[in-house]
């Protein structure tokens, strides 16, 4: 298996999976694709059902690192990577209605759906620079959850150095004791005057300067890396595995800001599975929804919600999308990001957007329905979600269709944002033992303004100390 970038043609050379876990983004600013969909038979499909989840994820993640990593290599890890989750079916669906099921995501470590591709990252950076003798350094933006599941997966691991930016102020705290906690010497948190899609622009801004990029061995620990999306593909066919696929359909909802997770399900869908519809939720930062309503893909101001992690404007795996609905055509998809960036207005034209349509549902909820949503799931069905699964519970409410499955992904913990699940259900959510005494720890963090220059040095600051 081959790769490419969205803004690159196929070369003779081309990449495969290790050079592209290891590179983040592509050279030109593109996001690595593979080649093509690897596609899994009916026939697959069902001698798949009997697998364990572990085993389940190391047969999927293989299809894409053929000829880098073995499938008995892989399984290792995922038998490793999800041993500690802290339920035994790693990803259990729950029935909250008639048809309607939540596929918890949030039984790791760091109790939200991140841990389910980060603690595969975690090993398989470790597989390949040790195969190379090789050290990276990881710069990654969080809006709350990816940064903790990355410090998580990655800490102590000597070849790793890691270096989170959240945007100061906007996480729940909880989420930002989860990072800055941790006192490992190969972790730097960093809180950046600004919001998410600040902190992502700067990391795709180091990515950019190649001198710097080459200087520390910059790698990408974000969904820009396309072993993530590879890792959050699994669990969609778990799911729709457990609903009777390859012999029925399923649909599939799902709380969104960088468009990672939801894109993981769009390319199960390219390979074979079952999925009739593919719902997006937004809060009040609603570009994804206003994009797949009315073809409106502008920028506005990122607002602070009661579901901080989807707190986003600039989603980086639409481009992946984008490509796929213009028929892999670089140079326009190219065209298309470049003007964006100049304007914070994306033209997507008319037939893709309608093709994108005969798969695509959206829905915005507001801050009040989002609590309107959790408080009903809880009063009606006894079921206590975080505000970002509820906003994917709602939508998958909305667009249900008769004798079709719709499983939404219940992407954390309601521990994670105990304000907001207390304020609309009047149940707090306890963290579990291992994270019991968290207000109590020592947090470590620097604060920073959005200089990248400054940022820069704490970097290289950082990897010298490590
Ligand atoms: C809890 C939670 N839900 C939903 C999302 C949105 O997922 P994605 O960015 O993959 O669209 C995120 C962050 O990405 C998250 O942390
Ligand atoms: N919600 C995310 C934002 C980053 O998304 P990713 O797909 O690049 O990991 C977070 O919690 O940080």
């Amino acid at each position: 298996m081959r790769y490419r970038s969205t803004r690159g043609e196929l070369t003779a050379d081309a990449p495969n999976f290790s050079d592209i876990l290891l590179a983040g983004l592509a050279g030109d600013g593109g996001l690595y694709m593979p080649e093509s969909w690897p596609k899994i038979s009916p026939q697959t499909l069902r001698e798949w059902r009997t697998l364990s989840y572990p085993d389940l994820a190391a047969e999927v993640i293989a299809l894409f690192t053929e000829g880098a990593i073995d499938v008995d290599t892989l399984r290792d890890m995922t038998r490793d990577a999800y041993a500690d989750f802290d339920h035994a079916a790693v990803v259990p669906l729950v029935e909250v209605e008639q048809d309607l099921y939540s596929l918890e995501l949030f039984h790791g470590p760091t109790l939200a759906f991140k841990d389910m591709a980060m603690q595969m990252l975690g090993r398989l950076f470790d597989h390949v620079l040790t195969q190379r003798n090789r050290h990276a350094t990881i710069v990654g933006a969080t809006s709350g959850d990816t940064g903790s599941a990355a410090i998580e997966a990655c800490r102590g691991r000597e070849r790793l150095s890691v270096v989170i930016l959240h945007p100061k102020g906007r996480t729940s705290d909880v989420q930002r004791r989860q990072m800055t906690t941790v006192q490992d010497d190969n972790i730097l948190n960093i809180a950046v005057e600004g919001d998410f899609d600040t902190c992502q622009d700067l990391v795709k801004a180091m990515f950019a300067d190649h001198t710097f990029r080459d200087e520390v061995s910059l790698s990408a620990v974000n969904s820009i890396n396309w072993a993530r999306i590879a890792a959050q593909i699994p669990y969609y066919v778990r799911a729709a595995l457990a609903l009777g696929a390859p012999d029925r359909e399923v649909s599939f909802s799902v709380p969104t800001g960088n468009f990672g997770n939801v894109l993981a399900a769009w390319a199960a869908k390219q390979m074979g599975l079952p999925i009739k519809k593919l719902c997006i939720g937004s809060n009040r930062n609603d570009i994804l929804t206003r994009f797949v309503i009315d073809n409106d893909m502008s920028v506005r101001t990122v607002e602070p919600s009661l579901s901080p992690s989807m707190d986003i404007q600039v989603s980086s795996n639409f481009e992946r999308l984008l490509f796929e609905l213009l028929d892999r055509n670089s140079t326009r998809c190219a065209a298309i990001m470049r003007e964006f960036r100049e304007t914070g207005r994306m033209a997507v034209p008319h037939d893709a957007w309608t093709r994108m349509k005969e798969v695509f549902e959206g829905m915005t909820l507001t801050d009040e329905q989002t609590s309107e949503a959790m408080r009903l799931f809880y009063n009606e069905s006894l079921y206590l979600a975080d505000p970002h699964s509820a906003i994917g519970l709602a939508v998958g409410k909305r667009f249900q269709e008769p004798g079709i499955p719709m499983v939404a992904a219940a992407t954390a913990h309601p521990a994670k944002f105990p304000d907001a699940v207390i304020a609309a259900t009047g149940i707090h959510p306890k963290l579990p033992p291992h994270l019991s005494d968290l207000f109590e720890r020592t947090e470590r963090y620097e604060c920073m303004d959005s200089q990248i220059a400054g940022l820069q040095d704490a970097v290289r600051a950082h990897i010298k100390r490590g």
